[in-house]
């Protein structure tokens, strides 16, 4: 008879987490210094995997409770990092975008120098205050996104989350206690397993190096469930330093300051969008083709790998306001988006080199 209630609960838990992954990857990339910009961005990941151990090692220890009450305790448990995320964001300084745009334009040089640890700071806050002028003068930042001469990152940025998701990571941190049942294993050491999965994905994250894990129980008739689990945590591990991360830090790196914020709730939605559907779809495809859900998830993985190969540029080292001339000008298939337009006027090249030389179109160094 509560069935509304969890649904109500549930809606609830998806908006919170909704807004908490548009506001902390756009929080952290204002704040941070542009070198660790990426850096800080697996930063966030990592705290995806470490929250998902953490909920596979409450639902283990609740499991185990008699009297059926533990499911309660269970989702209620998931009140604590809400709570967390709470207070913590009542403490956090507004980001110094934040201030300047508001017109605090003081407060925000404050910040700066604080967080920046350092009285240099008047460069990067007169590209600030003038990112943010030029921020305000985009009426329709949506509409700006899908000019021709965004096309590459927001194609790659929405690419990367559908890819992301149909790897089919999620059929495994969702379903690995239905999986690993249907495989053999007791219901406890099906959670055992999903707690398995949820450490090689936190540790795969930290480091790109395999962890061997003891296993407790190494019955003779467990060997192929065993097998599975092995496989299942090298995906995992695999997934952890690669999609993982980098289907969040390649859009928050490629996308200029003007469209970044709208980008990165583009790249939000998306993802959450197909987190959703496979979620929903993978119960009745593993029922309908069973194995062949696996080749399923190949396929997609191949086909990603081959786009990667050929539309994924490298970005490494390349400063974003540099992107266009070093990169997209460059590609052999996004340099035909790159023409010499720009806002749908013709430009001297003189005009367009300014404009793209500065993802803002502003040289802060003219101000020195
Ligand atoms: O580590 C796995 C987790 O990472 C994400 O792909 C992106 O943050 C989630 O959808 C998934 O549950």
């Amino acid at each position: 008879q509560d069935l509304a209630m969890l649904i109500t609960g549930r809606i609830l838990l998806g908006c919170g987490v909704g807004f908490a992954n548009q506001a902390v990857p756009l929080f952290l990339s204002e704040i941070a210094p542009t070198r660790i910009r990426g850096g800080l961005n697996i930063l966030f990941q990592l705290n995806v995997t470490i929250g998902i151990l953490f909920a596979n090692l409450v639902n283990y220890g609740t499991a185990k409770i008699k009297g059926g009450w533990g499911w309660r305790l269970s989702l209620g448990l998931a009140g604590i990092p809400a709570l967390l995320l709470t207070v913590g964001a009542l403490m956090v300084v507004d980001s110094p975008n934040s201030l300047i745009e508001r017109g605090r334009l003081e407060e925000g040089k404050a910040v700066l120098r604080r967080i920046r640890g350092t009285d240099n700071i008047e460069p990067e806050f007169l590209e600030l205050v003038e990112a943010s002028r030029l921020a305000k003068q985009v009426k329709h930042p949506f509409r700006n996104l899908l000019q021709r001469r965004n096309r590459p990152q927001l194609v790659i940025a929405v690419a990367l989350q559908i890819f992301q998701q149909c790897t089919g990571i999620n059929a495994i941190m969702f379903y690995a206690p239905v999986l690993f049942d249907t495989l053999g294993f007791g219901s406890d050491a099906a959670l055992y397993s999903a707690v398995i999965t949820g450490a090689v994905n936190v540790l795969s994250t930290i480091v790109s190096i395999y962890s061997v894990d003891k296993d407790h129980s190494n019955d003779l008739h467990k060997g192929f469930g065993i097998f599975v689990v092995v496989m299942v945590c090298t995906f995992v591990s695999a997934f952890a330093w690669s999609w993982g991360p980098l289907g969040w830090l390649i859009p928050s790196e490629t996308f200029p300051l003007e469209t970044r914020s709208a980008g990165q709730s583009v790249t939000v939605c998306v993802n959450l969008l197909f987190t959703f559907v496979i979620a929903q779809a993978f119960l009745s495809m593993l029922c309908h083709f069973k194995f062949g859900i696996f080749l399923f998830f190949s396929g997609w993985v191949l086909l990603m790998s081959i786009f990667t190969l050929f539309l994924i540029p490298e970005t490494k080292n390349i400063p974003i306001e540099e992107m266009t001339e070093r990169v997209w000008k460059q590609h052999w298939f996004w340099k035909r988006f790159m023409d010499d337009e720009y806002d749908g006027k013709a430009v001297t090249n003189g005009d367009f080199a300014k404009k793209n030389g500065h993802a803002n179109g502003f040289d802060p160094t003219s101000q020195l």
